[in-house]
């Protein structure tokens, strides 16, 4: 038999029933956990991916027709599409079994049930999940590891649900959009996202990240310029939005922008045209701004740093990113999608988190949010060595000692204190190169070149 699986879940209101499956079940799954009514199932979905669930479609005294209980199922499949749900159903029970299946359940089972049935039926119903998860993962990862991959906005709160609605309702109409979020909170993807679901889809999407521009470039680059219309412009170039043409242009950083080229940002999107740097002629343009910003509300409506009529050409549909300490319950999700990713690609373990570790990181205020989050899952993976993942493999500060790293300096000459934190951190790996530059967050190659440097 395969290694046992993590968690099934037994929702039945009879205590006797529930102890049945439990001892059916236990040599199988790690832990079980019975649950008294699906109402409750619901709650722990939004915490947990339990490998199988085996349910009871009757709770209200007395009934028998299941229709409570289906009515569960459908909630159930909606929230984990992959769930692995097998019905109890009275003996003889075949129609409301059907309709069980139809509706997405994996199997059932009838009382009085055999354990070793009960046992059978309940394994290959989570198998069946696991290979249909590591389908899905897999995928997940092809996009991830190619360059120009569309990563999923992954997600099952409420609050991503939202934004998941609003995405498609926006993404046909070809208004343009503003997206809101703290840094790290897949504002991007939310971009490619609309993108990917518009009318423009057929031509890539055109960025340009203004928080990364040098501010003497910006003008050139988003609107272009003739050879020679100034200084160094040797070659003609055209700009962003007249290479976003028919397409999609995704201004990042839109908080950035200079006010002196708000407005012209402003008319080229109201007419529909640019004029390159140095030209007289316009060209004519056809582009849907996307607009993401970390900036808060309040700031984009101070209008001594954002002109409040390219703000109202920009935002015709907000989008807000919310935080993932907002957020807490798709946590231990996003940390289970990053190791099966991490796991791949550094050939490590699939390994277990264990409650205690997965309360612990849900709780933590992620202050960076999803990159900072997805950079902790590549950590841990790097570094977990035991069957599980222990919170000392996540370089969390706030976690008590670990920002407490005592520094025993005497001097504070940056250059001795680089070269103490290197002895440091390849001490602590064992002088294993790629886990020293991951804990000192640099590549191999420039942890070398400080070695080198400093004579290591
Ligand atoms: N909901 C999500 N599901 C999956 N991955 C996510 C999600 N949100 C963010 N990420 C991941 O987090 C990282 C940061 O996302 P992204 O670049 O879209 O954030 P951002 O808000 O644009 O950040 P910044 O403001 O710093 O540019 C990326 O690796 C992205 O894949």
């Amino acid at each position: 038999m395969d290694s046992k699986f993590n968690l099934a879940v037994v929702v039945d209101d009879d205590p006797d029933i529930a102890l049945a499956a439990r001892l059916a079940l236990r040599d199988q799954f790690a832990r079980i956990v019975s649950l008294q009514s699906p109402a409750e199932l619901l709650k722990l979905l939004d915490q947990e991916s339990p490998d199988a669930i085996l349910l009871d479609l009757n709770f209200e005294r007395g009934a028998t027709d299941g229709r409570e209980g289906l009515d569960y199922l459908n909630r159930i499949m909606a929230k984990d599409p992959d769930s692995a749900v097998v019905i109890i159903t009275a003996h003889g029970a075949v129609s409301i079994a059907v309709d069980a299946l139809k509706r997405g359940a994996s199997d059932f089972v009838a009382k009085p049930w055999s354990n070793e049935r009960l046992a059978a039926t309940v394994r290959s119903a989570a198998s069946l999940r696991r290979s249909r998860v590591d389908a899905r993962v897999e995928r997940g990862r092809a996009s991830e590891l190619a360059p120009s991959g569309e990563t999923p906005l992954l997600g099952k709160t409420d609050a991503m649900q939202r934004v998941r609605t609003l995405i498609e309702r926006a993404a046909p109409t070809d208004a343009n959009v503003l997206i809101l979020g703290e840094n790290g909170t897949g504002k991007e993807i939310v971009a490619r996202e609309i993108h990917r679901l518009s009318r423009r889809s057929a031509h890539p999407m055109v960025s340009i990240d203004l928080g990364a521009t040098s501010e003497s470039l910006f003008e050139s680059e988003l609107f272009g310029h003739v050879k020679g219309a100034f200084t160094g412009a040797a070659g003609e170039r055209i700009g962003r939005l007249k290479a976003a043409d028919k397409s999609t242009l995704f201004l990042d950083e839109i908080g950035n922008l200079p006010l002196h080229l708000q407005p012209k940002l402003l008319t080229a999107l109201e007419q529909r045209q640019v004029v390159p740097v140095g030209a007289n002629r316009p060209v004519a343009i056809d582009v849907r701004i996307v607009a993401a910003t970390n900036a808060s509300g309040d700031t984009l409506a101070d209008e001594t740093r954002f002109r409040q009529d390219l703000l109202f050409r920009l935002n015709t549909i907000e989008i807000h990113l919310p935080p993932l300490r907002e957020r807490r319950e798709d946590i231990p999700l996003l940390l289970d999608h990053y190791f099966g990713i991490y796991a791949r690609k550094y050939d490590r373990p699939e390994r277990q988190m264990p409650p205690t570790v997965r309360d612990i990181l849900a709780k933590h205020d992620w202050p960076g949010n999803v990159r900072a989050l997805r950079h902790a899952a590549e950590r841990a993976v790097i570094m977990a060595d035991g069957v599980n993942y222990r919170i000392e493999d996540f370089p969390l500060p706030s976690r008590p000692g670990a920002s407490a790293v005592p520094i025993a300096t005497e001097s504070l000459n940056l250059d001795q204190l680089e070269k103490q934190m290197i002895e440091r951190a390849l001490r602590m790996h064992h002088f294993n190169i790629s886990l020293a530059a991951t804990e000192l967050g640099l590549s191999r190659g420039a942890l070398y070149r400080r070695m080198e440097k400093h004579g290591l």
